[in-house]
């Protein structure tokens, strides 16, 4: 099974090694704004996906817009890492808006 990170490993390597009939290198070499219309597309793809009663629909569709997520930041060269990162910034920071939001209350 691939992780999201091997995911991210292997489009990078896309990115740097140019391979023949690769998607993902066809997407690098239409560019950025390419990448961007198929980033919107699978966006409304997922919203109307999670109206359907689907899972399997659902699934498919999210799994969609993380690999040309995942190809917009290899193209802007923003990592996984800085992902999480991010992330783990917002957990110390939600805990603190939690904590503000207890406090109003009383
Ligand atoms: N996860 C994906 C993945 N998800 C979606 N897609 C492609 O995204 C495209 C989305 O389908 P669409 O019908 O919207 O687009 P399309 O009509 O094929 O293409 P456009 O002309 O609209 O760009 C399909 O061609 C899918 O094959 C992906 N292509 C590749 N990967 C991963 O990337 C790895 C490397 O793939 P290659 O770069 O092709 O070697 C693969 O092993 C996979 O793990």
């Amino acid at each position: 099974m691939q992780t999201v990170e091997e995911l991210y490993q292997l489009i990078l390597q896309r990115k740097s090694n140019p391979e023949k009939g690769s998607y993902t290198d066809y997407l690098f070499t239409k560019g950025l704004d390419k990448i961007l219309k198929k980033v919107g597309e699978e966006s409304t793809e997922v919203i109307v996906a999670a109206k359907n009663p689907s899972d399997d629909e659902f699934v498919y569709e999210v799994s969609d817009l993380v690999y040309h997520v995942l190809v917009l930041m290899a193209d802007r060269g923003i990592s996984v890492d800085d992902i999480k990162t991010e992330l783990a910034k917002r957990e110390g920071l939600m805990s603190k808006t939690q904590e503000r939001r207890e406090i109003d209350k009383l």
